[in-house]
């Protein structure tokens, strides 16, 4: 009788943007299965104690936390080389750090574009790049891609992080091609919309109204169901799947944005 693998124990994973959110649930799940984690933030003093939550939560898993601004190669290379210094390889990569402001295209400025695909698209080009480099010369690995549903449909808005999510499918399937040959499978997770810090700053929405995991109905997302999408794609169970993007949204709706989720679109 055949078992699905979705073990990840030993494994050693860098989840990119891990102080709150889908980051911080992502790596809580994968060290919960007993997989290494490198985490990193802009700020010690926020993904610090994300770290040391997980080491006393779990005697399997391991944390490290660096503080890295993934917009800046040379950060991502000292968490790419803290990462090997401690654990000894780089197996799974976690592209998860990313955000947006929402505003009409007209009003971005050169540099407001610029900040946010420099924020979602550059950052992956960044880490993909330097980890990737650590798995080519080594036993291959895994890659996982944080898009959106906005990366797959229009949203008003949404012009600038849209485009940055798009290229990150694109990317997505580019590099599953490309590296397929070095053991290295790479693919990608367009969430709806999900409760998380970042959001509830961004869009104002109440946490306590969040609707229970097993409510089916249009409900937003919580972390932990993309965490748990993370941990299937990183697992030998997903081993047939490369150059994909895993859309986790719950209960469609016509045009399937976001912004409708919340009503501000019809
Ligand atoms: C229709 C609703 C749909 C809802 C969809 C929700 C989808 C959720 C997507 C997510 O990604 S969830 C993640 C949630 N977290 C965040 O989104 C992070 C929140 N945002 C931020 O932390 C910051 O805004 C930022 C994106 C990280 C940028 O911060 P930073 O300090 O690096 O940049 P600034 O120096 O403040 O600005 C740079 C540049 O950008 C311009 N700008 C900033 N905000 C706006 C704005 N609201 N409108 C227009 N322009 C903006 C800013 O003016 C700067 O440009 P210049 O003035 O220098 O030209
Ligand atoms: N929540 C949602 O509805 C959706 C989210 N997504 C995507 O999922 C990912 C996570 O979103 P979410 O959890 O909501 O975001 P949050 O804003 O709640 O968390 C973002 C995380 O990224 C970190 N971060 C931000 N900028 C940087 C940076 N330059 N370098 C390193 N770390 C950084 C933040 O830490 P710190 O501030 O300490 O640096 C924080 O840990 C993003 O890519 C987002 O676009 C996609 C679709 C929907």
């Amino acid at each position: 009788m055949h078992e699905p693998d979705f073990d990840v124990a030993g494994r050693t994973a860098i989840v990119t943007g891990a102080s709150q959110g889908i980051g911080q649930a992502i790596a809580e799940t994968l060290a919960a299965s007993g997989a290494n984690v490198s985490i990193c933030s802009r700020s010690m003093d926020r993904v610090g104690p994300v770290a040391e939550g997980i080491n006393a939560a779990t005697d399997t898993g391991e944390a490290i936390a660096v503080e890295c601004n993934v917009r800046e190669r040379e950060q991502v290379r000292t968490l790419v080389d803290d990462t090997v210094d401690e654990f000894g390889d780089v197996d799974i990569l976690v592209n998860n750090a990313g955000g947006e402001f929402v505003a009409p295209f007209e009003d971005i400025s050169a540099n407001g574009w610029k900040t946010i695909v420099d924020l979602n698209l550059n950052s992956t080009v960044h880490c993909t790049q330097l980890a990737g480099k650590v798995m080519r010369e080594g036993s291959g690995g895994v890659i996982i891609n944080l898009s959106s549903v906005n990366g797959q449909h229009a949203a008003p808005g949404e012009s600038h992080y849209g485009a940055s999510k798009a290229a990150i499918i694109s990317l997505t399937e580019t590099l599953a091609t490309e590296w397929a040959e070095d053991g290295i499978r790479v693919n990608c997770i367009a969430p709806g919309l999900i409760q998380t810090p970042g959001v509830a700053d961004t869009l104002g929405i109440d946490s306590e109204a969040m609707p229970p995991r097993e409510e089916p109905d249009r409900r937003i997302g919580h972390a932990a169901e993309i965490a748990d999408v993370v941990q299937f794609l990183a697992s030998p169970a997903a081993s047939f799947m490369t150059g994909e993007t895993v859309t986790v949204k719950g209960v469609p709706r016509a045009g399937n944005s976001m912004s409708q989720d919340l009503g501000l679109e019809d």
